[in-house]
């Protein structure tokens, strides 16, 4: 599977603010620039607190790209995703990527608001082989909008193929902000990127790496 993370981030590297709620960094070039990616992947998926905080569609908000609009995933190890969120909205397969910690009464209330639960790990998501299992529902190339817990896990486990980060003329602040990668932090074994390439869209920048 081929994973591509991309996300917006502040000059100082926040993807949000302290108190969490969904920031416009990105202007109407990179939210275009997100829809060119959406469109071409399988599905996109986003961590819990996205969902929590954001309650974000997913949707392919320009139809006149791509053909088949991606699924839907969100990595939410004990079912904590809302049974009337927007993702959950729609025809489209949303995928609820559970642990064994699940409570089964929250399986089942997802599972009647349409989702496809997926059991994979103890106590939290394993990400490896819950994306074994979305190969098998067709997830060849899988976009990652966040957020930053997220994405950390993907970076620990090598799960990350491409990263395309947009950097907003904006400072946001907060050590409690959460940044483009969060988690535990590493210490060594840093992961190293490839840079690709970097352009100018709206009043920032595009990153492009290959991981
Ligand atoms: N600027 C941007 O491009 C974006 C910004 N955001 C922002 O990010 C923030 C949300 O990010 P976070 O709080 O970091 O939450 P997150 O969206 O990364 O979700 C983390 C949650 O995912 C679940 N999870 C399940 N398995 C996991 C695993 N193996 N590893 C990590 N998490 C796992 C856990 O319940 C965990 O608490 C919001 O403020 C949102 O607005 C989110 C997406 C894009
Ligand atoms: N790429 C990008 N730039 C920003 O400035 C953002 N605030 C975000 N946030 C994420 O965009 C998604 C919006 O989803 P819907 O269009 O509502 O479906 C969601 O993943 C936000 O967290 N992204």
């Amino acid at each position: 599977m081929h994973v591509h993370v991309n996300a917006a981030v502040s000059a100082d590297g926040k993807l949000s603010s302290r108190q969490r709620e969904q920031i416009a960094i990105s202007g109407d070039e990179d939210f275009a620039r997100m829809e060119t990616i959406r469109a071409e992947a399988d599905a996109v998926v986003v961590g819990v607190g996205t969902v929590l905080t954001d309650d974000p569609s997913l949707e392919r908000h320009d139809e006149s790209i791509g053909s088949e609009p991606p699924a839907r995933v969100v990595a939410d190890s004990r079912g904590r995703t809302p049974t009337d969120a927007d993702i959950l909205a729609g025809d489209r397969p949303t995928y609820l990527l559970v642990s064994a910690a699940a409570p089964e009464q929250r399986r089942r209330a997802l599972e009647r608001a349409g989702a496809t639960v997926v059991v994979a790990g103890e106590d939290r998501v394993d990400l490896p082989e819950a994306f074994d299992e979305l190969t098998t529902h067709g997830v060849s190339h899988l976009m990652v909008e966040g957020g930053g817990e997220l994405i950390f896990s993907l970076f620990a486990d090598e799960l990350v193929d491409e990263l395309t980060v947009y950097v907003g003329s904006m400072i946001i602040g907060g050590r409690g902000a959460p940044t483009l990668a969060d988690g535990d932090g590493f210490v060594d074994e840093f992961p190293t990127l490839k840079l690709r390439d970097v352009s100018r869209l709206d009043d920032g920048v595009v990153l492009a790496y290959d991981a």
